[in-house]
């Protein structure tokens, strides 16, 4: 069974940590078949899979939902599940029961963004046994307050904002750190400092593990262009050129065969 160790342990033995995202079973079960080291039940969820502009309807039932196809599809794999938003915000008692779906669901362990304001939320969860993945730098659910998707981080104070929280996500417990969107130069400084492994996106080279979404990394998304993805394959394009064979096919009436129907 993966834990929370093995990442731990990757870091101490110098090992990159690879996450990727995963909504559904299918993709799930493509993940447990690689050497994916963890798999994070996103609440990008919202946006590349529900349409959506941002993340801000995810719902804790929704994450759990998910997390429940995404646990059928790769048994073995270390899987943590986004708090959605506000869910840390509440107070304890809220999110005592947000933790409790999404671990009923089969997440080993959770990520929630941001600490200040909410670092009694995450302290309360890990004396509870609850595994917490933090999140800093871009932190998607604060989309209105930043004015989109940005760099976090660049200038002097929102840097030592940085380094704080993150000493602070260290000191309350988290297992593993996201950092999100910022210059590689204040990772690389940030990771350095830490005990715990960071896992960037967007976040340069110098992080312990990397993460990417599954729609990004696999080139499904090809109109989505920001400058850390890279398409590892064009799957837009393999799947289209499906598509339009079974298309061909039907319209040449060479589809079905014989063989592939019933008598
Ligand atoms: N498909 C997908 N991939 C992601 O990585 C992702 C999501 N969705 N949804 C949730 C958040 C939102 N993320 C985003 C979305 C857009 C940019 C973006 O367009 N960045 C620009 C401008 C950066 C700047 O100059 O400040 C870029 O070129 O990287 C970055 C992160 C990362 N996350
Ligand atoms: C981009 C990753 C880190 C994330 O939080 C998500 O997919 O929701
Ligand atoms: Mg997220």
């Amino acid at each position: 069974m993966p834990t929370i160790r093995d990442l731990a342990a990757a870091k101490a033995g110098g090992r990159k940590i690879v996450m990727v995202t995963a909504y559904d079973a299918s993709a799930a079960r493509l993940l447990a078949g690689t050497e994916v080291d963890c798999l994070l039940v996103g609440d990008s969820a919202m946006m590349v899979v529900h349409g959506q502009r941002d993340t801000l309807g995810a719902t804790v039932e929704l994450m759990a939902m998910h997390t429940r196809a995404v646990v059928r599809g790769a048994p073995g794999k270390l899987i943590v599940t986004d708090f959605p938003f506000l869910a840390a915000r509440k107070g304890i008692a809220p999110a005592l029961d947000a933790a409790a779906e999404l671990l009923r669901a089969g997440a080993h362990a959770v990520k929630i963004e941001g600490v200040r304001g909410h670092a009694n939320v995450i302290r309360h969860l890990i004396e509870s046994g609850i595994p917490v993945m933090g999140h800093l730098g871009l932190q998607p659910q604060s989309v209105h307050t930043l004015g989109g998707y940005t760099v976090q981080g660049r200038d002097p104070v929102e840097a030592q904002r940085l380094h704080e929280d993150a000493a602070e996500l260290q000191a309350l417990g988290v297992f593993a750190l996201v950092l999100e969107c910022v210059p590689q130069k204040l990772a690389r400084n940030v990771t350095a400092e830490l005990q715990i492994p960071t896992i960037g996106i967007g976040a340069g080279a110098g992080c312990d593990g990397q993460v990417l979404v599954w729609h990004d990394l696999l080139g499904l998304n090809p109109d989505f262009k920001p400058k850390f993805v890279r398409p590892f394959a064009d799957g837009a394009t393999v799947l289209r050129e499906g598509i339009n064979r079974f298309v061909t096919a039907v319209r040449a009436g060479k589809f079905p065969t014989n063989k592939e129907s019933f008598s």
